[in-house]
């Protein structure tokens, strides 16, 4: 069925101002007059929902009417963004909206984008892949659910004072959300804690049950995922934690009233906030519970919608396929067995089927520090049952190992799920590998890396299982939503399709010589630049020349994406401009941002370093017209649509072998920037398709790395070698960019002379020399407009479809579904 009620569904503009104005009367209670640019943000938010309404139910009615396979994307982290743009653009009603605002006096759409509040409901990278991918099923057509929770508190906002960085709580949710749509009737429930015991069942059979000690109920909040220009709406299914019982009276009459609400405030704990760790393992209690809360809420979802379509739950790795997205939702192979057979009553082997055809996992990082271990006894106090499991399971799987290695008792404490050496351990990554039929890595590297360094004896034990998928961006946000005015070149060049079909781009290669078009083309990336320059300017007060050189360098602030290598250069530039050797430096605005795990001091402190070096060279008159270096604060989805359609230089410079991916590379590249980078994740990959002279490369290759640290490396050879680095490096000793205060740095000084983890001396010559390349080309317009183009003609592999595609034929074995919607 559909809503035809054009005020519900109309695509014109009359239809869509009509449906603004019903809503804040009916829905906010505001006339046009009186109404705030939040009220017709909100007022238009609800009818542009309205118009997914129809999408939403028919989808969900095509599966209910032709069961077929779905996916089930389990992520700790969804880093969508703001959502009303984006639906727009899907929808196809950008121009109607804009018209629509209009007759409320509004300027322009823009004015009431700026007002959204967006979800951070992730950290970087591995959150941000996940709200691609699931854009990218949904526009593929492909049916599709995303499983995680909903954190009242997202990623903290960022702001800088004195340089350094203050985090402050976000409350995305004030003020209420338009895009979710709760589903109290499809909680769940969920145990922590107690006990396991066995008994005997009515058939007289011995089995375990657990009595969990702590209960929580979960509680579904569903977004709507539109594809774009097709019926598909998928959805995330994100869970909110609440208590069982909100309100203990007996505590009450006895004047506990701390103690009536204990359990209602244990409870909501559990989805109360976001990790902000982009990397370090924490092993916090809190973590775990959030883990096998919203996984356990999860499939007991899918096992219940089998039921309620009268589907074996037998069959349930035909209708469902369940991704992993790293360790994070790992327990899920442990808590799928509990159901199996302490709810369903399965027999252990039709079970551990039943787990090992639909479970398949992501590994998104190798850095030890960011591989799960659970503290056995911490494990045990919370989910007693599943290590029950989790035993059973590991015993079950050393058998196979000793099988396959008589005798070698290394390679069983090797693979063994529990990590023997030092305090007890669960390793997720293990437990992950071993429920999994498929583990994959995020570029060809990373996936070889993980094969050869991070898990050898698995890679060898069943090679079959291993394989890559490398990651992609949606180009709808990254192309069509952050730079329209490259769309419509594209659209008129190459036609419009090329946004669902990215390899149309390489038709642009037949314009690489074509100066006129060349101009077109780099006047769309002077334009996001102008923005940009705006944004810097009230934002931080820095004016900086659009006309320069934009290098920019926006990610998560970790020491093996090297920030602190890109600092140290700009103090060779710097100084090569205060000694008058700079004629070749071409006028540049380095800017970074990103944000630090609060409990990451030298992350922390790296970007003290980065404001220090700013203030010194914005405020230097010797710098007017050559340098600028700017700090962007809060960086996020939304000032990232702004940041990488107005760039001309992305910086991609971690230690090879260090960054599994990355995926702002690939966006840049889209856009028309030139990548200065290492070896390194789908640096490598991006380098391959757009031709190496379209790509400045330098540094040391991954196994060039291992041997430096096989060899004992000595960061002071590199820097007595360095002329331009050991004065840098002087410089900041002296406290040239710290009001004169030579210890403030001293810990990033001590690291990066001392023992250099992450190879920044070895590699700042390189580097240095491979800038220089940089200020030559950037002299040629001509050249690097060309060599821009060709990036983004080339640049269509690593669109996000080509990865879902690739994981529906290689690992899930799912085809899409048409969505009738008959009117
Ligand atoms: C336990 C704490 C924790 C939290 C997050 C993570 C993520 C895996 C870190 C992450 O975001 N990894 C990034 O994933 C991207 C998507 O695949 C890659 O492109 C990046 O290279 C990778 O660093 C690890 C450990």
């Amino acid at each position: 069925g559909c809503y035809a009620d054009p005020i519900k569904a109309g695509i014109d503009a009359d239809a869509v101002f009509d449906g603004m104005t019903e809503h804040l009367f009916f829905s906010l209670g505001k006339l046009a007059t009186t109404a705030s640019l939040r009220d017709l943000y909100m007022a238009l938010s609800y009818a542009v929902r309205d118009r997914l309404m129809t999408r939403y139910l028919a989808s969900q009615e095509a599966i209910r009417a032709k069961p077929q396979k779905t996916v089930a994307y389990l992520s700790a982290e969804f880093l969508i963004g703001p959502q009303l743009n984006n639906n727009l653009l899907n929808l196809g009603i950008t121009k109607e909206a804009e018209e629509a605002v209009g007759r409320f006096g509004i300027e322009s759409l823009s004015h009431i984008l700026e007002v959204e509040e967006e979800p951070g409901l992730g950290n970087g990278g591995l959150g941000r892949l996940a709200a691609c991918y699931m854009e990218s099923l949904a526009s593929l057509q492909v049916p599709a659910i995303g499983y995680g929770i909903r954190y009242e508190f997202g990623i903290f906002n960022q702001l800088i004072r004195d340089g350094w960085q203050v985090e402050v709580t976000d409350k995305w949710l004030k003020g209420g959300w338009p895009w979710e749509l709760p589903q109290p009737d499809e909680s769940c429930f969920v145990g922590f804690g107690g006990r396991t015991e066995s008994y005997v069942d009515e058939k007289g059979k011995y089995r375990s049950r657990w009595i969990p000690s702590e209960h929580a109920i979960g509680v579904p909040h569903d977004i709507p995922i539109l594809g774009y220009r097709v019926n598909n709406c998928d959805r995330l299914r994100l869970w909110r934690a609440d208590a069982t019982e909100s309100f203990d009276f007996y505590a009450f009459n006895i004047g506990d009233y701390y103690g009536a609400v204990e359990e209602k405030v244990a409870s909501e704990t559990i989805s109360k906030v976001l990790y902000p760790n982009d990397g370090t393992d924490e092993g916090r209690r809190l973590r775990l519970k959030q883990q096998h809360f919203f996984v356990s809420c999860s499939l007991q979802d899918m096992l219940r919608s089998l039921e309620k379509r009268g589907i074996e739950v037998e069959d349930f790795s035909e209708h469902w396929t369940v991704q992993l997205n790293d360790t994070h939702p790992a327990i899920a192979v442990a808590e799928l067995m509990r159901l199996l057979i302490d709810h369903y009553h399965f027999e252990w082997e039709k079970a551990w089927h039943i787990t090992t055809s639909s479970v398949a996992y992501t590994n998104h990082t190798l850095l030890p520090e960011a591989l799960e271990k659970w503290d056995l006894d911490l494990f045990s106090s919370l989910l007693p049952r599943h290590l029950d499991l989790i035993y059973e399971i590991n015993k079950r799987f050393l058998q196979q190992v000793r099988l396959r290695y008589p005798g070698n008792d290394l390679i069983l404490r090797k693979l063994s799920i529990i990590d023997e050496d030092g305090c007890k351990a669960v390793r997720m990554a293990h437990l992950a590998t071993i429920g999994a039929h498929h583990v994959n890595g995020v570029a060809a590297l990373h996936s070889d890396l993980i094969k050869r360094q991070l898990m050898p004896e698995f890679a060898e034990l069943w090679p079959e299982k291993f394989t890559n998928i490398t990651n992609g961006v949606t180009p709808r946000r990254w192309v069509g939503l952050a730079n329209p005015e490259l769309s419509s070149l594209l659209d008129k060049e190459v036609g419009k399709d090329w946004i669902t079909n990215m390899e149309l781009l390489k038709k642009l290669e037949q314009k690489e010589n074509d100066s006129g078009f060349l101009e077109l083309f780099s006047k769309t990336k002077l334009s996001g630049k102008r923005k940009l320059a705006g944004y810097i300017h009230r934002q931080t007060g820095v004016l900086v020349d659009p006309s320069s050189l934009f290098d920019v360098q926006v990610k998560r602030i970790h020491q093996y994406k090297r920030q602190h290598l890109n600092a140290l250069q700009v103090i060779a530039q710097y100084l090569r401009i205060k000694n008058g050797v700079d004629q070749d430096i071409a006028p540049r605005t380095v800017i970074f941002g990103g944000k630090a795990a609060p409990g990451y001091f030298m992350a922390k402190l790296m970007i003290r370093f980065i404001n220090g070096i700013a203030d010194v060279v914005n405020a230097d008159p010797d710098m007017d017209g050559r340098l600028r270096v700017v700090f962007l604060p809060d960086y996020n989805v939304k000032l990232g649509e702004q940041v990488y359609s107005a760039t001309d230089l992305s910086e991609q410079i971690s230690t090879a072998g260090k960054e599994a991916s990355g995926t702002g590379n690939m966006k840049f590249a889209m856009n028309g920037a030139l990548t200065i980078g290492t070896l390194d994740g789908a640096n490598i990959e991006i380098r391959d398709r757009v031709g190496s002279e379209n790509f400045f490369l330098f540094g040391k290759t991954e196994s060039e790395i291992v041997e430096l640290r096989e060899n004992q490396y000595d960061p002071k050879t590199y820097i007595s070698n360095c002329k331009e680095l050991s004065e840098a490096l002087r410089l900041v000793e002296v406290g040239h960019f710290s009001n004169g205060d030579s210890e403030l740095f001293l810990p990033l000084i001590n690291s990066l002379t001392g023992s250099d983890p992450f190879f920044v001396m070895a590699d700042f010559a390189d580097y240095l020399r491979a800038q220089d390349e940089v200020n030559k080309v950037w002299k040629n317009p001509q050249k690097w407009n060309r060599m821009a183009l060709l990036n983004t003609a080339r640049s269509g592999f690593f669109s996000s479809d080509r990865s879902i595609k690739e994981y529906c034929k290689s690992i899930w074995k799912v085809k899409p579904l048409d969505v009738e919607i008959s009117c």
